[in-house]
């Protein structure tokens, strides 16, 4: 493979949708293939599952389901869009991947880790990001910024995930920042409880970096 997996992980709300666009938006200026893209979501199928994942209406879906679901998006998305840019030698940015499962599902509905990377890693083949840019944000104001994104609205256009109790958010938030000490050589951890432009300043010398090393 010849190609560089980036991925952005963090709270929702913490800002990954906007640097990935700003991050996107240097890479175009250098002739390098870029491909853009998401979990779970991604593919048709993919797409499709992450539907019935976060739609608020699947109230009743079971923990087992949940990871299973995220999965299977996954082990589509790899396979199917990840894999063949990463072989074309393309810069693939990925909103999301294994870290947010370890974080969302493990971590925030209590089911063990190593179960939750079993499954991943079979759904991925083993696939690792070269680098994961970890959004480190407060529970709470990533929240805050949700709701405004939603136009300030309580709970109007959250999804499934998002609509958990802040307590579930904040154990997300800890479960992250416990990934990135532990694996400082793929994840940098941003502070991204300042301004855009700080945040976008810090992701791109580390990716200026990481260039360098693989020329
Ligand atoms: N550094 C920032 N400071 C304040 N607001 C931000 C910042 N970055 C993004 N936002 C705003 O916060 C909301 C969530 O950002 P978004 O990039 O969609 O986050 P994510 O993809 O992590 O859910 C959006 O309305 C966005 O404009
Ligand atoms: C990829 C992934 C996402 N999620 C959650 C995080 C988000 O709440 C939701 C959708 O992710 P995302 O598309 O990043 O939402 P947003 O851009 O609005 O922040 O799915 C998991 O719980 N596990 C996973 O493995």
């Amino acid at each position: 493979m010849t190609g560089i997996f980036i991925t952005f992980e963090g709270p929702d709300g913490a800002g990954k949708t906007t640097q990935i666009n700003r991050l996107a938006g240097e890479i175009a200026k250098l002739n390098r293939k870029i491909v853009f893209t998401r979990e779970p979501g991604g593919t048709r199928i993919s797409d499709k599952i992450r539907s019935i994942i976060l739609d608020p209406e699947y109230a009743e879906m079971k923990n087992q389901a949940e990871v299973l679901l995220y999965a299977a998006s996954r082990a589509q998305h790899v396979h199917e869009k990840i894999i063949p840019a990463l072989n074309e030698g393309s810069i693939v940015l990925c909103d999301r991947f294994i870290d947010a499962s370890v974080a969302y599902q493990a971590h925030g509905l209590g089911i063990s880790v190593d179960t939750v990377l079993m499954i991943n890693r079979f759904a991925s083949s083993g696939l690792i990001p070269t680098r994961t840019y970890m959004l480190d944000i407060p529970a709470q104001e990533s929240l805050k910024r949700l709701h405004k994104r939603a136009g300030g609205d309580e709970d109007a256009g959250l999804d499934r995930i998002e609509l958990r109790k802040l307590e579930y958010h904040r154990t997300v938030r800890e479960a992250f920042l416990g990934i990135a000490k532990e694996q400082s050589d793929r994840v940098l951890l941003v502070n991204a409880n300042r301004g855009e432009e700080e945040i976008a300043a810090d992701i791109l010398a580390d990716f200026y970096r990481l260039l360098d090393q693989q020329n």
